[in-house]
């Protein structure tokens, strides 16, 4: 790698990351004040298990459709054959969903950007599956605790996703060459920054983000087998490609 590349490289990461966030991080601090109002909550609570989980499953195909655009844009990615990417973004993409909270968590209150307002744990009691969203919210709080810049979080969501261990790849070799470049990249902009020490606890993170999603599909798993109707009509199809 001539130092030219690797610095567009990241360039290309970082826009890549710009263009398929909705909000820039200015945006997200400057709502903080919008939490929800005590009948706001109520609201959320008295929804049925299924109509809750409906309504999270379209947030997070939302979120995940972000994702895949992101992916495309990784330089490297497209070259792979179309099954790898399915692959990659099949196990990748919730994944990067839940590094991106960290721009989307209020570590003041606890609370998450949902539904345009900031809303803490409780909002999403009617999923019933507490321990899920719980270790969601710690995770993101563990990952505001790092101070990510967007520039690291681009990087950090490029090396989830373009990850040689993922199930049923084709042609492992491929990926790890993209992986290399990006891992190269990262290293590069942690140097630049003096903050090496930060590339162990990005890796030490990733285990923690696979524990995370095993978790969710478990929960996923629970919930089609507790509303079949739901789960296979209402889902959208990109959540059901993605998660089913
Ligand atoms: C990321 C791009 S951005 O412009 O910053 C942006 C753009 C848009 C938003 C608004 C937004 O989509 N917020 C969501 N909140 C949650 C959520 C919900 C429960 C607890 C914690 C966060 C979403 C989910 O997908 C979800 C749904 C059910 C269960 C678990 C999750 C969490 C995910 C991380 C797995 S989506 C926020 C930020």
């Amino acid at each position: 790698h001539s130092l030219r590349n690797v610095d567009e490289l990241c360039a290309s990461i970082v826009r890549s990351h710009r263009e398929t966030t909705q909000y820039r991080v200015e945006e997200l601090q400057a709502l903080r004040w919008k939490v929800l109002s005590r009948e706001e909550i109520q609201v959320y609570q008295s929804k049925s298990v299924d109509e809750m989980w409906q309504h999270c499953a379209n947030r997070l195909t939302d979120a995940v459709q972000y994702v895949v655009e992101f992916a495309k844009h990784i330089p490297g990615f497209r070259m792979l054959s179309q099954n790898d990417q399915i692959a990659l973004l099949k196990t990748g993409s919730m994944e990067v969903v839940l590094v991106r909270m960290c721009r989307y968590f209020n570590t003041e209150n606890n609370t998450v950007f949902f539904d345009g307002k900031f809303a803490g744990v409780e909002v999403f009691k009617s999923l019933a599956c507490g321990d899920l969203i719980s270790a969601v919210f710690d995770f993101a709080h563990d990952m505001c605790a790092l101070k990510l810049t967007e520039q690291q979080i681009a990087l950090f969501s490029a090396l989830v996703l373009i990850n040689t261990e993922r199930p049923c790849l084709e042609d492992r070799s491929r990926v790890q060459r993209v992986q290399r470049s990006v891992e190269f990249g990262l290293t590069h902009i942690l140097h630049r920054e003096n903050q090496e020490s930060l590339m162990h606890k990005l890796y030490q993170r990733m285990a923690v983000l696979r524990s995370l999603c095993s978790l969710h599909m478990e929960k996923l798993r629970w919930f089609s087998q507790r509303y079949p109707l739901t789960a296979h009509s209402l889902f959208p199809p990109l959540y059901k490609e993605l998660f089913a």
